[in-house]
C-alpha cells in the first residue's frame, strides 16, 4: 500500500558500473538509505564524482540496482517508465522541432496529445514564460529559454517524479539565479499539491537550499548518506531569502558537511537528520 510519507524508499542501496574494458565492477553508491515524501522537493549534494548522477539515473531506471530497495509508490524501480521525467544539464532539444513540438514530444510518444494534452502544453508555455516563442526553433533560443523548454517538456506528461541533474549548471550566473526563481514559481504553481515529487542534483549548495524542502548530503564515493538537512525557510521563496541569516546558516552547515567529505580518508558515519544544525 502507498504511504505518502514514503513515496520514494531508498534502503541500503548499492549501485555500480561495470567497465567493459577491464571487466571490473566499481561501486558508485554503497548503502544509501533515506525516504522522500509525496510533494517533496529534495536536493542532493555531495563531492564531485560521489555518485549523484548514478543515483538519479537509477531512479530514472537507466542504471540497474545492484542490491537494496529503490521503490516508488511501493514498487521496485526496474526500468524507465512514463511516471518519471529526467532533465539533464544540456537541454537536448530536437533542433528540427519548434518550441511547442518539443514540449509536445512526450505526450505524443504516449499517445496523449489530445485536446487536453494540447491545453496542458499551452498552459506550460505560459507558466515557463515562453509565450510568443511557440513557433521558434531551438537555434533561436538562449540557454535559459532552452532550459525552460526542457523543463516544460519534462512537466508536460505530469510525471510523478521529476528528476533534475544540474539543469542550470551550464547557464551564466545571472540566468541561473533567474531560473532558480522560475523553477520555484513553476513548482509552486504546477508541482506542489499535485502529488509530484522532485529530486534535484546540484553542486551548488545555495541553489539546493533555495529550491529544496530537504537537502540530502552524500559522502564521497561510493556514496552513502551523511545527513538529511531540513530547509525550514517559508514558501513561496523569492531571491531575497538568500540574504536571510537562516539561509546562510543552513548553507554554511551543508557546505561544511560537503567539505569534510573532500578530506581523503574521511568516511563520516550517518548522522541523525538535522542533528548538527542549530535552531
Ligand atoms: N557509465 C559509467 N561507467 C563506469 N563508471 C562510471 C559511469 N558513470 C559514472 N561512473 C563512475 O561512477 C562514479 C560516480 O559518478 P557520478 O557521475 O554518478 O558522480 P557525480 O556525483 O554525479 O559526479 P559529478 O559531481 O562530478 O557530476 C565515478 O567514479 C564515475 O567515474
Amino acid at each position: 500500500m502507498n504511504n505518502p510519507r514514503r513515496k520514494l524508499v531508498v534502503d541500503d542501496l548499492r549501485i555500480g558500473h561495470w567497465s567493459r574494458r577491464s571487466g571490473s565492477f566499481a561501486l558508485a553508491c554503497d548503502g544509501l538509505t533515506f525516504d522522500v515524501a509525496e510533494n517533496e522537493f529534495v536536493a542532493i549534494v555531495g563531492p564531485s564524482g560521489c555518485g549523484k548522477t548514478t543515483f538519479l539515473t537509477a531512479l530514472a531506471g537507466l542504471t540497474p540496482v545492484e542490491s537494496g530497495r529503490l521503490e516508488l509508490n511501493g514498487e521496485q524501480i526496474t526500468g524507465p517508465a512514463p511516471d518519471r521525467s529526467l532533465v539533464f544539464q544540456q537541454a537536448s532539444l530536437f533542433p528540427w522541432r519548434t518550441v511547442v513540438a518539443n514540449i509536445e514530444f512526450g505526450l505524443k510518444a504516449q499517445r496523449r496529445l489530445d485536446a487536453k494534452g494540447k491545453a496542458r502544453v499551452a498552459e506550460l508555455v505560459e507558466l515557463v514564460g515562453l509565450a510568443g516563442k511557440e513557433e521558434s526553433y531551438p537555434r533561436e533560443l538562449s540557454g535559459g529559454m532552452s532550459q525552460r523548454v526542457n523543463l516544460a517538456r519534462a512537466l508536460a506528461t505530469d510525471p510523478d517524479l521529476l528528476l533534475l541533474d544540474e539543469p542550470f549548471s551550464a547557464l551564466d550566473a545571472q540566468t541561473r539565479e533567474l531560473m532558480q526563481e522560475e523553477l520555484t514559481r513553476v513548482w509552486q504553481a504546477d508541482g506542489a499539491g499535485t502529488g509530484k515529487t522532485a529530486v534535484f542534483v546540484t553542486h551548488d549548495v545555495p541553489e539546493a537550499v533555495f529550491l529544496a524542502d530537504r537537502v540530502i548530503v552524500f559522502s564521497r564515493g561510493p556514496a552513502h548518506l551523511v545527513e538529511v538537512v531540513e530547509v525550514d525557510l517559508p514558501r513561496p521563496r523569492g531571491a531575497g531569502v538568500k540574504r536571510s541569516p537562516r539561509f546562510q546558516e543552513i548553507s554554511d552547515h551543508i557546505l561544511s558537511l560537503v567539505m569534510s567529505q573532500n578530506q581523503p580518508g574521511r568516511r563520516t558515519e550517518d548522522h541523525d537528520s538535522n542533528a548538527a544544525l542549530s535552531r
